[in-house]
């Protein structure tokens, strides 16, 4: 039912390269770099750089037809962005993985090292992604996630999350943030159904991918390239099952304590009888009631052949994410 999943594509050779200005890793000298490196690739490079948020779904509603290939220069939020916009299209998607965690490019093995990304971009390698559809409460359409959704603390923190502290910190901003949950956030429990079945969470993570937070690797399994999810649910705040799971993942060891769910599922749904916030790839998208399922079209993105452990995952926390890595999904 699936297209096949890696390919490379025919000749891309007009590239239109769309970048956020503002994302946590970008700056004008680098900039100039990578595009030398897509140029010595053989790549006929356009750029164009947003000047505000939505800016970059204009530019490919407009340019796309004078495009072989976009690359999306900047971080999870952005690429969401300008993926939504390319949805149905046969134009393959790059990735210059610019942002402050880039969550999306690690996980799907995208070299950091510009020269050598310019030359996987050229190469035309691609696998086809099944994103995921967030419908939030408010929102007139639905918005196109890649990577995750997070739903209560997750949200709520990157609801709060100020753009200048990220600017300066990067990542860290998200630590500094969260501390404030223990003081301010009240941790109400919300309804999550996963196909047909309810249960009770303060903490419901649905993803694509294996990692969290960047390198952290959460779930066992991808799911990118099938219309799925992995699904985390945290289910109560007792310090003692709390303690348990933290030690089981210390020891790694299995851990059966009743806070904690890994399941997996295709369609989710977030009832909500009060507003819970969430935030998908890293953008604070509304509040509950929210429903979740697969994208109406897969997307073509360039990208290394799957099977490769995803690219950020460091040694130390690869020994803490083997742990977790080792449970349900
Ligand atoms: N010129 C711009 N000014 C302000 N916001 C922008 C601009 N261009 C894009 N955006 C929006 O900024 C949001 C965050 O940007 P982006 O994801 O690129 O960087 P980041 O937040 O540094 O990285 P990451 O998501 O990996 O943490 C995106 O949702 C995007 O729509």
């Amino acid at each position: 039912m699936h297209p096949p999943s890696s390919s490379p594509h025919p000749h891309p050779r007009r590239a239109l390269l769309i970048i956020n200005p503002t994302a946590g890793h970008h700056s004008p000298r680098r900039q100039a770099a990578f595009v030398k490196h897509l140029e010595q690739a053989g790549l006929d490079v356009r750029i164009m750089e947003t000047r505000y948020r939505g800016h970059a779904a204009e530019i490919v509603k407009i340019h796309l037809p004078e495009a072989d290939l976009i690359i999306a220069g900047g971080g999870d939020g952005t690429i969401a962005e300008i993926a939504h916009a390319m949805l149905g299209q046969p134009c393959p998607l790059a990735l210059w993985p610019v942002g402050s965690a880039n969550v999306l490019a690690l996980e799907l093995g995208v070299p950091f090292h510009d020269a050598r990304n310019a030359t996987l971009i050229a190469s035309g390698q691609t696998r086809t992604l099944w994103p995921g559809w967030l419908t939030t409460e408010g929102q007139a359409s639905p918005t196109l996630f890649l990577q995750m959704v997070g739903v209560g603390p997750d949200g709520w923190v990157v609801q709060q999350l100020s753009t200048a502290l990220k600017k300066r910190i990067g990542r860290a901003a998200y630590a500094v943030t969260a501390l404030r949950l223990l003081s301010t956030y009240p941790f109400p429990a919300f309804e999550t159904d996963v196909d047909g079945r309810c249960y009770q969470s303060r903490l419901t993570i649905i993803s694509k991918g294996q990692l969290y937070g960047g390198p952290f690797r959460l779930f066992r399994h991808n799911h990118h390239e099938e219309a799925a999810f992995s699904v985390f649910m945290l289910h109560r705040l007792h310090p003692l099952c709390l303690l348990k799971q933290a030690w089981a993942f210390l020891c790694r060891n299995d851990c059966t304590t009743p806070a904690f769910s890994f399941i997996r599922g295709r369609t989710i749904t977030c009832p909500g009888s009060q507003p819970v916030p969430a935030q998908s790839d890293g953008d604070f998208r509304g509040t509950t009631p929210l429903h979740i399922t697969s994208a109406p079209a897969p997307l073509t993105v360039i990208c290394p052949a799957r099977n490769q452990p995803p690219s950020g995952e460091r040694n130390f926390f690869r020994q803490c994410s083997l742990n977790i890595g080792k449970r349900r999904y």
